[in-house]
């Protein structure tokens, strides 16, 4: 059974990108967003994003069936506060932070009683705010659904058959585990990005304006990745923080065996590393999950 009304708390790019993918493929749900910076509220209406905007977070989830929580990951503790008096006993929360076990605990902390079903979509860009969602965003991407223990299971699935309703492919995982794959496959190549970007712009003997006129394919590949959200990667390093330090632990132990065979000049180590990656590169093209395209999905239906 579907929502008859959705309300999103938080309008920028996963926020925006929901409720005009939901008025795309559900029309007849009524969409109510609520977002903290006035500013972001004003393009929302002039935008025509949802069909009410309220001015308050509490007046937005008043007569909500499913509440979805589009803030920063920071931020969802304090969102979840603000609502708490206000909830309709009925209704479904969910959210879509990039790491689960953290907005699990935060959200927890305020509404002990309120139907959780915490989700994380795993498509985005490097862009923020309003204007730079789209409706397509989620199509063919995975949503990974991360129902802590006990979670009612026709919640469950009521939330997986949202996203599902969205074009996108749907899974359960368990919490934990999700912050563990997340930090390996979206949260340490974010932070690569960002120092790799970082060091380059910091270096004595090349200059910033070199580094943009000569940035080759692979270093422009970084920097898009390193463009984005400051506030949304500082909370999600914060947030998972257990999860990305072990595997900066393992990377940084692969880096140095690799730093050692090129000081040793052992090419068939070398050689057998980029081999290996390469079969990886090419079984994500072969299952159709290649977004490397510069306009992938970005169609504004
Ligand atoms: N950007 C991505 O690629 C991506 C992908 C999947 C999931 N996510 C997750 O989605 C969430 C939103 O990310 P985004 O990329 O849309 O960020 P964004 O910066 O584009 O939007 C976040 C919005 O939340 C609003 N906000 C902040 N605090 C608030 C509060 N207390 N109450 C109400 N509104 C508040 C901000 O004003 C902003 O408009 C994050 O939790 C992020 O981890 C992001
Ligand atoms: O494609 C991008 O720009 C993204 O960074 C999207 C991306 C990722 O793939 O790492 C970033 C964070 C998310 O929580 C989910 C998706």
């Amino acid at each position: 059974m579907t929502f008859p009304n959705v309300t999103v708390i938080g309008l920028g790019l996963i926020g925006s990108s929901l409720a005009r993918a939901v008025q795309l493929h559900i029309p007849g749900v009524r969409v109510t967003g609520y977002d903290a910076d006035a500013r972001v509220r004003e393009i929302a209406t002039r935008i025509k994003l949802c069909d009410h905007i309220t001015e308050s977070a509490s007046a937005a989830v008043i007569d909500a069936a499913l509440i979805v929580l589009c803030v920063p990951v920071g931020a969802m503790g304090a969102v979840a506060a603000e609502i708490a008096g206000d909830i309709p006993g009925d209704a479904i929360l969910s959210d879509v932070g990039s790491c689960k076990e953290s907005v699990i605990e935060a959200v927890r902390a305020s509404l002990p009683n309120v139907v959780f079903v915490p989700a994380h979509p795993v498509a985005g860009t490097e862009e923020s705010g309003p204007e730079a969602g789209f409706a397509s965003l989620f199509h063919h991407r995975w949503c990974i659904v991360t129902p802590p223990e006990g979670t009612d299971v026709r919640a469950v699935e009521r939330v997986l058959e949202f996203w599902r309703s969205l074009g996108a492919e749907v899974e359960t995982m368990r919490p934990d585990h999700h912050d563990r794959v997340l930090a390996v496959t979206s949260h340490l190549p974010h932070l690569i990005a960002y120092t790799i970007v970082g060091t380059a712009s910091d270096m004595e003997e090349v200059t910033q304006s070199e580094v943009i006129k000569y940035s080759a394919g692979g270093f422009r590949d970084f920097t898009r990745i390193a463009a984005s959200d400051p506030t949304m990667w500082r909370d999600v390093f914060l947030a998972n923080r257990g999860a990305v330090l072990d595997m900066l632990q393992r990377f940084s132990e692969d880096l140095t065996a690799l730093q050692r065979a090129i000081r040793w000049g052992k090419g068939d180590e070398l050689f057998e590393l980029f081999t290996r990656t390469r079969s990886v590169r090419r079984s994500i093209i072969d299952k159709g999950q290649d977004d490397a395209r510069p306009d992938f999905g970005r169609s504004h239906e």
